[in-house]
This record gives structure tokens, C-alpha cells and sequence, in this order.
């Protein structure tokens, strides 16, 4: 264990110090593609514009003989696109892989002032990460890197579940956590091949209301990951780090992309993966507050003053607690707003 003095120290000569708090910005969505993929790369520009955050993917769904050209293929678009406000992230190949050493070196010496966060897959435990920090510490030395990269952690592998809470708190660096439910489903033996969204065999029925069993009962559908999503929450709102649902790999069915997401965000996550430029907009119009909901929180801080005692509002009673409910949302709006001109006008703030 780190002394905890310590913890906000470089852990190389050279690394910049850790930030002690995870900067907040917009992450409605982690837009994926494949910098080997010629068709995707041309796409970058156009849609770095219109993401929160724009990640390189080098793990799963790059082919094993692209490995190199995608790590190449991303110093490339790193260097000659200027992103704007929008974040640059890597997924790095995972840490039991022959290419993570090697993804790590180049991406951190080469881009490591443009990198914003590298995510790390299959991540098991708090060792991951402190192998990953110390790492990464001696990469910024070498590269004289100037800010410190945070990293985020797929949590896709049933012992990483187990190791949730540790996992958020492992270091500094920690920015995040996303759910990967298409390894972790493998990894729980889950008899699911779908990657992420629900199933239809997991269900709950109404009880029977005579003698025949099959008449008559309504089932309905139960989300397979509102345990994990729940208790990822849970690790990252105690460590103060952001929590992301990951992949929905229906990409023709928009509307249960849509369910799926609307479910991460009521439960608190900050944003989603979008897979295809068409869930760009979906995480869009989800992980941002509504009109109705952004004017409901302003009525309610206004009317709670200094935010103690309670007040009755349209019948429902309004209190510190649902005002501080109530902060959270304007908070997300405001920043939301800062960055979309469009948030800006409809939020009215
Ligand atoms: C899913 C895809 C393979 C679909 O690709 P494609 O068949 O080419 O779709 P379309 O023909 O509809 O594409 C239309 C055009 O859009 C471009 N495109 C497609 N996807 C992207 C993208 N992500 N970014 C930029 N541009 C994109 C196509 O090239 C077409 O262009 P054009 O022909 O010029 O019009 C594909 O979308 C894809 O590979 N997506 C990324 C998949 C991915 O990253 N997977 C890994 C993350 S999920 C995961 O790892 C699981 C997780 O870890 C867990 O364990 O749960
Ligand atoms: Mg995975």
C-alpha cells in the first residue's frame, strides 16, 4: 500500500505531478475507431468535431496483423489533427498482450501532450493499475510529457467486479471506469452472445392466476447489468472518478441503444461508447439533461434558498436532499452548455 502522503506525488523523477482531482468536462460519449481502418481515420477530423471524446482503439476488433499499423496509424492522426476542446483517448492493448509494452512507449513518447486518458482493458485488480501508473510515470519522464495522462479501466472480468472498489481508488491517475459486458459475460460464463443490452430469456413473470400455467402472465425483460452498472456507481462516485456504460453492439437497433444508455445515465453514468457515428447522437440526446428537467432544478434551488429546510412544489415535497438532486443536474447542464451553443439556448442558463 502507498503512503498516503504520497500519493499525490510524481512516481518518476521527471513525471508531472498527478492532479488531484479528476478534471470534469464532457463525456457524453467515447467514440471508437480503428486507426488502421483507412475509411475511419479519413472520418476522425469530422467527427472530432462533433464528439466529447474521440478514442484510438488498438485491442479487441483490431485484426492481430493490424496491431502495428493501428499503434503507427494513431501517432499520425495524433499529431496532424487539431481536436479542439475535444479529448483524445487510447484503448492499449491489454496487459497480458505481447503489444500493450510497446502501445504504451511509442503512444506516451510520441503524443503523450496531445493524449488525454488511456483506457485499459480487463483490468483485475488495484496491481494493474500500479503497474500501469509507474509505467506511465516513466514514459511522461522520458517524453517530457507536461500534463499527467489519467487512465480508465474496463471492468469486464468477473475478478475485476470482485476488485471494483480498489480498482477506483488504485491511484491518482484514475479517471474513470467503463463496463465491458461482452468480456464479462465470457468471463462470468453469462450465456449471452450479445455484446451489452438485455436478453430476452431474462425475465420475471406475473404469477398465475388459475390452473393453467401458460395463460394469462405477463413477463417482462430484466436488465442484465444493472448489478455491475450499479456497483461500478457505487466505486466511482466513493473515489470521485467518472462511470461509463461501454459497448451496445445492435447498431441497427437504436431504440434499445437508446433504453440501454437512458438506463447507465438515470443510474449515473457520465456517457457511453458509440461503436457507429450513429449512436454519436444517441448518447447526445441522452446524457443531456432534458429542457423540463435543467428548468425543474432551477425552480427547486431557487425556491430552496440556502438549500435547507422544505417547500412544497407542483405537490411534491422538496427538500436539502432533492436540492442537492437537483444541483447535480444543473451542474452537468452548465457544463454541458459551456461547450453546446445549442444547450446554451435551451437550458437558458
Ligand atoms: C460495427 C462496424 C464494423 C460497422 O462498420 P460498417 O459495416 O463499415 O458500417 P457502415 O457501412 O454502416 O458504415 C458507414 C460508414 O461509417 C464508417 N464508420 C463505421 N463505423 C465507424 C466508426 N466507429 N468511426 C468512424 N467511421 C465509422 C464506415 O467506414 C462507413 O464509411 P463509408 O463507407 O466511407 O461511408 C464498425 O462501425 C466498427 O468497426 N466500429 C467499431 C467497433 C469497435 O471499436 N469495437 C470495439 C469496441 S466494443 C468492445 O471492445 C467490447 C468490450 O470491450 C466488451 O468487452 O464489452
Ligand atoms: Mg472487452
Amino acid at each position: 500500500m502507498r503512503n498516503p502522503r504520497a500519493f499525490l506525488r510524481p512516481l518518476a523523477v521527471g513525471a508531472p505531478a498527478p492532479v488531484s482531482e479528476v478534471p470534469f468536462r464532457p463525456s457524453r460519449m467515447i467514440h471508437f475507431f480503428d486507426p488502421s481502418n483507412e475509411k475511419m481515420a479519413a472520418k476522425v477530423p469530422d467527427i472530432a468535431a462533433k464528439v466529447d471524446i474521440i478514442l484510438g482503439n488498438l485491442e479487441d476488433a483490431v485484426k492481430t496483423e493490424k496491431k502495428e499499423a493501428a499503434r503507427l496509424g494513431l501517432v499520425e492522426i495524433a499529431k496532424k489533427t487539431d481536436f479542439g476542446d475535444t479529448q483524445l483517448w487510447v484503448r492499449v492493448n491489454s496487459l497480458d498482450s505481447p503489444w500493450v509494452l510497446d502501445d504504451l512507449t511509442t503512444l506516451v513518447t510520441e503524443i503523450g501532450d496531445k493524449l488525454d486518458v488511456i483506457m485499459v482493458p480487463k483490468v483485475e485488480g488495484a496491481q494493474d493499475i500500479h503497474y500501469v501508473d509507474r509505467l506511465l510515470a516513466q514514459l511522461e519522464a522520458k517524453g517530457n510529457v507536461k500534463k499527467p495522462l489519467l487512465v480508465h479501466a474496463i471492468l469486464e472480468t468477473a475478478l475485476g467486479v470482485t476488485n471494483v472498489e480498489e480498482i477506483a481508488g488504485a491511484s491518482p491517475r484514475m479517471q474513470g471506469i467503463s463496463l465491458g459486458p461482452a468480456d464479462l459475460a465470457a468471463s462470468r460464463r453469462m450465456k449471452t452472445t450479445r455484446v451489452g443490452g438485455g436478453h430476452p430469456g431474462y425475465l420475471v413473470r406475473q404469477d398465475p392466476t388459475g390452473d393453467d400455467l401458460t395463460e394469462g402472465r405477463t413477463t417482462y425483460q430484466q436488465d442484465l447489468w444493472h448489478y455491475t452498472i450499479a456497483r461500478m456507481v457505487d466505486a466511482c462516485a466513493a473515489n470521485d472518478i467518472l462511470p461509463f456504460y461501454g459497448p451496445f453492439g445492435d447498431i441497427k437497433d437504436v431504440v434499445a441503444c437508446e433504453d440501454q444508455f437512458r438506463n447507465a445515465y438515470l443510474l449515473g453514468c457520465v456517457g457511453a461508447w458509440s461503436l457507429h457515428p450513429v449512436q454519436i447522437d444517441i448518447a447526445k440526446k441522452v446524457f443531456s439533461p432534458s429542457k423540463e428537467d435543467v428548468e425543474h432544478a432551477k425552480t427547486v434551488v431557487e425556491a430552496m434558498g440556502d438549500g435547507s429546510g422544505a417547500v412544497m412544489i407542483n405537490g411534491k415535497m422538496e427538500d436539502d436532499a432533492s436540492c442537492k438532486q437537483c444541483l447535480v443536474m444543473l451542474d452537468l447542464a452548465r457544463e454541458l452548455a459551456e461547450r453546446d451553443p445549442e444547450l446554451k439556448e435551451l437550458y437558458a442558463l
